[in-house]
């Protein structure tokens, strides 16, 4: 849900003091979101993949309240509109039409990032098998 590690840096003019932090005039504040987004005092056990905690319907709530992977307040990212339309549109359209299978049977990939800017999944394989290639037509 993090794809950026953290937001842009914002420079204080004039707050003195932010969620009961004094911080002086001039100081450069960088938010964490990868932070923000694996918190477990927001979060039920956020290293967990558990994908069905980002549906709508989930009880706990928890993504609908805590998920800013766009950022927040006047700053919040411009392309959020566009970004979650491509997105959607990229995951859907390839789901559709390819299975997503490991280059070989339990062969998964390191689901650990590099943590730059922007955050990073290792360099993995993945075989797409279209699904006319695995459904018999008769
Ligand atoms: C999945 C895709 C994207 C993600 C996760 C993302 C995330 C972010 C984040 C976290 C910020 C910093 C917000 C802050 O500091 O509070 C940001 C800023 C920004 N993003 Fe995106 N972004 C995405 C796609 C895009 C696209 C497609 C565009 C433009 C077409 C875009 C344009 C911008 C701009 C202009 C800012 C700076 C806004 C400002 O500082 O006022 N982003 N984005």
């Amino acid at each position: 849900s993090s794809t950026h590690h953290v937001n842009s840096f914002f420079c204080i003019l004039s707050t003195p003091s932010l969620s009961g932090f004094s911080i002086p005039k001039g100081t450069t504040v960088i938010t964490n979101l990868y932070g923000a987004h694996h918190d477990e005092s927001k979060w039920h056990r956020p290293l967990e993949f558990r994908p069905e905690r980002f549906l709508e319907e989930d009880p706990s709530g928890e993504a609908q309240r805590q998920l800013i992977p766009f950022g927040c307040g006047a700053r919040v990212c411009l392309g959020e509109t566009l970004g979650r339309m491509e997105a959607f549109h990229v995951l859907a359209h390839t789901l559709r039409d390819f299975q997503i299978l490991p280059p070989s049977p339990g062969h998964l990939p390191d689901l650990r990032g590099s943590y730059r800017f922007i955050v990073h999944c290792k360099p993995f394989r993945v075989r797409l098998v279209p699904w006319a290639a695995a459904i018999p037509t008769h």
